[in-house]
């Protein structure tokens, strides 16, 4: 086959699914978490840290609609803003950003330490800060295709609601409203963005580049569990002795 003639639609759309191979659901901290064996401190990091992704979600959507000459899409997209913000509609009243702050109540953390944002990691902050400004800086459809990691996140939010209540039965149940809330929220969001990606990213170069963007998102969100699992699991190094994040350098003498 001609190395230069565009995937089919269908055949596009299957190589982006396939990058879900690369989704954090693999990452050792979040089968970790997925099998029961987290303590509740590391629960509390992983909710305190994603904290940082959450408020950052609206700002990188906002980001989007600031590059987006196009009034049918910004439309569709500033529901994304809304949804986390909140609108005070029934059932939206505080957004996502409220329901996952809820969250880090039912795991044991007080509102003021989770927004406050002293637990998130310098690794956590990077990797984030780099996806809005990914979308700052690049056209509108390659931060819409960025997105897409949402095609993989349904599953994630499943496993969540059907496995947490057993290993972690002191997590408060009115915490997993976050999760149930993207259960609709994200197939609608992926809808929208598989659109736009499919249809702007029509030559085999440019579809060689959404799945660059692609792994960069996957990156981003593995990155963000690296630095977790840096800090808050029993990470040994060589020479070193127990991983301690912003220690420096051990006394040798
Ligand atoms: O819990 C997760 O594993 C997870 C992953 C992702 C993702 O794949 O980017 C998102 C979310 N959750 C999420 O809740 C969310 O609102 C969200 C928005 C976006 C995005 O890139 O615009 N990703 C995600």
């Amino acid at each position: 086959m001609d190395q230069t003639e565009a995937w089919s639609a269908e055949a596009f759309e299957a190589r982006l699914r396939a990058l879900g191979g690369c989704y954090h659901i693999h990452h050792p901290f979040q089968v970790m978490m997925h099998r029961g064996q987290c303590t509740r401190e590391q629960i509390r990091a992983w909710v305190a840290n994603r904290y940082y992704y959450q408020v950052s979600i609206p700002i990188k959507d906002a980001a989007i609609l600031s590059n987006c000459p196009d009034r049918d899409v910004r439309r569709h997209w500033v529901q994304r803003i809304l949804d986390h913000d909140g609108h005070g509609g029934e059932g939206n009243e505080g957004g996502g950003i409220e329901a996952w702050i809820r969250l880090g109540e039912a795991v044991g953390l007080a509102r003021e330490e989770i927004v406050s944002e002293r637990l998130v990691l310098p690794g956590v902050r990077f990797a984030v800060d780099a996806y809005i400004n990914f979308a700052r800086r690049s056209t509108w459809q390659e931060a819409a295709a960025s997105s897409l990691t949402e095609l993989f996140a349904p599953t994630i939010h499943q496993s969540r609601l059907d496995h947490w209540p057993q290993h972690y039965p002191w997590i408060e149940a009115e915490g997993y409203a976050y999760f149930r809330r993207r259960l609709t929220e994200a197939p609608r969001d992926v809808v929208n963005g598989l659109r736009i990606t499919l249809a702007h990213f029509n030559t085999r170069a440019l579809q060689e580049r959404a799945l660059e963007i692609l792994r960069f998102k996957l990156d981003v969100l593995w990155s963000m569990l690296d630095a977790m699992t840096l800090a808050h699991c029993d990470v040994q190094i060589a020479g070193w002795g127990r991983y301690t994040p912003m220690a420096g350098a051990p006394v040798t003498s």
